[in-house]
Order: C-alpha cells, then sequence, then structure tokens
C-alpha cells in the first residue's frame, strides 16, 4: 500500500504519485503535507534531495480548484530551477490537469503572454520575469492561494528582496505562504516573519546540514598545479556525471575549454550565456552526452539530476551554504555520492568555517600518484581491448601491417609498442605526490620539518631564499612557519597542515638550473 494515502489526498493525485513511483513520503514531507493542507504558513527546513518540492507541491495541487485562474505562486531564484520545478509539479497534477507555466528571463516575453491566456493555475518564476508581467499587466495575482518561495533564503537575499516585497505586495493578504530551504539562516528567519502569518517552523536534521550519504573530502592542492590536480582526482575517481564549481563565469569558460582540449566531454553554464545555450547545456548534461558540467553558483540551488556521482569545488565556495547547496547536487534521494573540494594554502582558514558551520568533517585526502593512475588506465585499457576482442570485430585491415613488423620484431613486442603508443606520454610525468615523512623529526608538536640542500647555488641569500620559497608555495613562509639556513643546508619548518604544499612546491624547484634538493627530515634516531 502507497503510504501517502494515509493523507486527505484525492484519487488523482495519489495516483500521480504512485506514477512517481514514490512509495512512502520523506521526513520533510510527512511534517508538512498535513500541516499545509490545514493551512498554516510555514518555513521548512531539510536537507538537499529529500524531496522538498513535492513537500510543498502535494498539497498544493491538492487545494487548487480546476477553475482556470492563476492560484498558485512558486518563485525560484534561477531559471533552470524554474523548468525544473514545474516539470515536477507537472506530473504530480498530471491526472488532475492543472496548467502550470513555468516563465523566466531569456524567453520571448511574446511567447509568455500568450501562453499566459491559455489559463494557468501554478505559475513557477524568476522575480525578475515575473515582476516584469505585472509592471506590463500581462499577469494578475489578485487570486493567488498559495505562494511559495523555494530556496527562500537565497531569496530573500539581498539581490532579490525588493523584487520579492514587490511581488508579495501584488497578491491577497489571505494567501498561504510556505518557504523552503535546506539552509535557513537566522536572519531569513526573522525577515520571513514579516511575511508569513503565524508560521510553523519544521526542521529536519537541522544540527547536520548536510547528508551522510555524501562522502566529503578535500585534496589539497597550489593554485599552478590546480588543473593538473584536477585532472588526477577525476582520472583516478568512477565518475559518472560531475558537477564541476568555480567562483567565476570567467573562470568556467577557461576550465571548460582546458577540459575540453584534454579530452574531456565537458561544457560549461553560466548566467552571461544565452537562455537557448544554457537549456542546451542542461539538456546535454541530463542526457549524459557530456559528463562533466562546470557551473557558476547558478547551478548549485536546487537541480535534481539523480546520476551525478561527483560535484568537485574547483573552487572553494564562497560561504557555507553556497557548499551544502552545491555539494548537494550528488547523493539525491537515496543515492551516494562524492563531494571534492580543491584547497589552496590561503583557503585552509576558509575550509575550516565551513566543516564547523555545516557541522560534519571534510576528511583528507592526497592526490592520487601517477602509478595509481596508469594501474587505472591500465586496467580501463584492458577491458576496451577485451571488449574489442570479444566484438568479433573484423581487423583485418592490420594483417599486412602486423606481417611485415613481426618479420623484424616478436609479436608482443609490436603489441607493447603498439599500446605504449595509445597510452601517450602521460607515463613520463613525475609523481606530484611522493610520500613524505610525518614521523618524530625534532619538529615541534603539530610542525612538519623538511631538509633542503640548495646545491651550489652559492648566490642564494637567505633572504632570497625565503622570497623564493614563499613565491613557490604561493604563501608566505612567515605565515605558516619557518626557515633556518646553514649555509647549503637548511630546514623548513612547517605546521602540518601546510606540509603538503610545501612538498608539492619545493620538490622540484630549480633555480639557476640547480635542483633545490628536498627531504622530508627523518627522525633522531
Ligand atoms: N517520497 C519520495 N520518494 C521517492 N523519491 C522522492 C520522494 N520525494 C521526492 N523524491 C525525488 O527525490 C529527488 C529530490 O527531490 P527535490 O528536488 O524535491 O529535493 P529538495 O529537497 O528540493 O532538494 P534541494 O534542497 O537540493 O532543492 C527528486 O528526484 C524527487 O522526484
Ligand atoms: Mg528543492
Amino acid at each position: 500500500m502507497n503510504l501517502f494515502s494515509n493523507y486527505k489526498l484525492s484519487k488523482e493525485i495519489l495516483m500521480a504519485i504512485d506514477k512517481m513511483g514514490f512509495e512512502e513520503p520523506s521526513p520533510i514531507q510527512k511534517a508538512s503535507i498535513p500541516f499545509i493542507l490545514g493551512k498554516r504558513d510555514l518555513i521548512g527546513q531539510a536537507q538537499t534531495g529529500t524531496g522538498k518540492t513535492a513537500a510543498f507541491g502535494i498539497p498544493m495541487i491538492e487545494m487548487i480548484s480546476k477553475k482556470p485562474i492563476i492560484q498558485g505562486l512558486v518563485l525560484t531564484p534561477t531559471r533552470e530551477l524554474a523548468i525544473q520545478v514545474s516539470e515536477e509539479l507537472r506530473k504530480i497534477a498530471a491526472f488532475k490537469r492543472l496548467k502550470i507555466l513555468p516563465i523566466y528571463g531569456g524567453q520571448p516575453i511574446g511567447r509568455q503572454i500568450k501562453a499566459l491566456k491559455m489559463g494557468i493555475h501554478i505559475i513557477i518564476g524568476t522575480p525578475g520575469r515575473v515582476l516584469d508581467h505585472l509592471r506590463r499587466n500581462t499577469i494578475h495575482f489578485k487570486d493567488i492561494k498559495y505562494l511559495v518561495l523555494d530556496e527562500a533564503d537565497e531569496m530573500l537575499d539581498m539581490g532579490f528582496i525588493d523584487d520579492i516585497k514587490e511581488i508579495i505586495s501584488k497578491t491577497p493578504n489571505d494567501r498561504q505562504t510556505l518557504l523552503f530551504s535546506a539552509t535557513m539562516p537566522r536572519e531569513i528567519q526573522k525577515l520571513a516573519k514579516q511575511y508569513l502569518k503565524k508560521p510553523k517552523y519544521i526542521a529536519i536534521n537541522s544540527g547536520d546540514l548536510t547528508k551522510p550519504s555524501i562522502e566529503q573530502i578535500y585534496y589539497k592542492v597550489l593554485d599552478k598545479y590546480k588543473l593538473d590536480s584536477l585532472c588526477r582526482i577525476i582520472d583516478s575517481h568512477k565518475v559518472s556525471l560531475g558537477i564541476i564549481f568555480c567562483r567565476t563565469k570567467k573562470s568556467v569558460n577557461e576550465l571548460t575549454e582546458a577540459l575540453q582540449a584534454r579530452g574531456y566531454m565537458a561544457d560549461g553554464i553560466h548566467g552571461d550565456l544565452s537562455q537557448y545555450q544554457r537549456n542546451k547545456v542542461m539538456r546535454a548534461f541530463k542526457e549524459k552526452s557530456i559528463e562533466y558540467l562546470i557551473a557558476t553558483d547558478v547551478a548549485a540551488r536546487g537541480i535534481d539530476i539523480g546520476d551525478v556521482s561527483h560535484v568537485i569545488n574547483y573552487d572553494i565556495p564562497q560561504d557555507p551554504e553556497s557548499y551544502v547547496h552545491r555539494i548537494g547536487r550528488t547523493g539525491r534521494a537515496d543515492k551516494k555520492g562524492v563531494a571534492i573540494t580543491l584547497v589552496t594554502p590561503r583557503e585552509i582558514k576558509q575550509l575550516r568555517t565551513i566543516e564547523k558551520e555545516i557541522g560534519s568533517k571534510i576528511t583528507p585526502n592526497s592526490l592520487p600518484t601517477m602509478e595509481e593512475i596508469i594501474n587505472l588506465q591500465q586496467l580501463q585499457w584492458k577491458k576496451q581491448i577485451q571488449n574489442l576482442l570479444d566484438s568479433n570485430r573484423n581487423l583485418s585491415v592490420f594483417n599486412n601491417l602486423l606481417e611485415e613488423l613481426t618479420s623484424d620484431y616478436a609479436l608482443n613486442e609490436v603489441a607493447a609498442a603498439a599500446l605504449h603508443l595509445a597510452f601517450n606520454e602521460q607515463t613520463q610525468n613525475e609523481s606530484l605526490n611522493d610520500p613524505y615523512y610525518f614521523g618524530e623529526t625534532g619538529a615541534k608538536q603539530g610542525m612538519v620539518k623538511f631538509f633542503m640542500n640548495i646545491g651550489r647555488n652559492l648566490e642564494l641569500t637567505p633572504k632570497k631564499i625565503v622570497e623564493l620559497v614563499s613565491e613557490q608555495i604561493d604563501m608566505p613562509i612567515k605565515d605558516i612557519g619557518k626557515i633556518n639556513i646553514f649555509d647549503r643546508f637548511s630546514f623548513i619548518e612547517v605546521k602540518e597542515e601546510f606540509a603538503p604544499f610545501v612538498y608539492e612546491g619545493l620538490k622540484n624547484y630549480r633555480f639557476n638550473g640547480y635542483r633545490i634538493f628536498l627531504e622530508p627530515a627523518r627522525p633522531r634516531s
């Protein structure tokens, strides 16, 4: 028996829920559906991917009458989310046959005006475009009974607040108002009380903003090796679909180009692209014709694509809320997911702040070595070769070539050379991540000491060494530790968490053609 039938829902709605494959209500649905049916205002907070859309969608669609006037309004912060929410609500309303229309910027307004004349029941819109229609008098909200702010904290955030206030002022006072988000900062709750009548506050797992089904890890990387590090990371994980977040539109463009040039199936999305392009990229990603979606925070909130196995913060998010929403694009409904954050030396503090705010730990991981990646790739090659051989595909075009080669070389030599060529030059790169020693080295507690031999770089003054080292690790050395210089031999002692950066930044460093030799100080025996 479908557990949704415990609620006072009509047959049309229950049939739709059944068809959507929902067997039992999620915790936020359990808590909100009866409450909303009871006509009360509500602030609902529950983790990402736990069904907040249906939590407001089911009772709202239940209560809306078939009379063809606009009775429901859902506001969302982005166009992609408006499209997605209207798709989900259409499924819920499939048998009741309500007309549901997304209206958002970037779409020809004429087409929307025409559609609005078709007798629409529910509008899902972005604030700017909704306001545009209100001002043109092409939309009327005097019969609105239900107003939902999805991603309420984002919606009420400074940039949107005036638009939202103006929209709300055009709706009747006796409307029911519902706010939903995975994050609900305290200020927002206060502000919300202005617009809600005696709202009930429902929070599911509010102490733990992120889901245990999302594995959270981070890698320490240096800015100059970021792209390389990213490639190593994604090559060593089994990514089925990945969203890679960048801070700016420019870095989305640059990373997209760099990944495409390296043969990854990647495409970018951000607010400066045409809506046509944005829709095209989203569709390609959903259909899996691209594997990596490179995005700004425009894709951070609400987007629900079930098979996203990995979210990668190429640039660390600006605030803990953004982190929560970004990583919530994976591990949705009952699925598992992996969230990876790249952290440069200057960003360590920010990572700690995020950890503190979200109330869970982000585990450090070390970059896979070249050897590990080669092993992994060899496995993939093996599989591909086996598949090709098993497919009985006709490969006779190579017979002549093979005959010529095998008259001079052994067959296994020829095969190995062919594999080498196919396998490309990657094998020649050196590892970025040789293991280093973290033991008792005479370093102070919580510090790691490296032995540094500057070879015959005799013109290196102590001041110059400090300067060069700071430059290489992208951080003033005085901020993270110190250097002791004794003639050609020196020690660098740094806080433990910065040790990987120092090692990665210095171990292959050359000055005037001489390599600076760096090795972790051995424990005193
Ligand atoms: N009761 C249910 N049983 C099974 N699947 C469900 C149920 N409710 C919702 N889902 C599915 O779970 C997925 C996530 O739902 P939804 O997008 O509403 O999450 P959300 O809580 O709004 O997340 P976010 O905070 O990221 O916006 C959707 O694909 C939805 O269809
Ligand atoms: Mg949502």
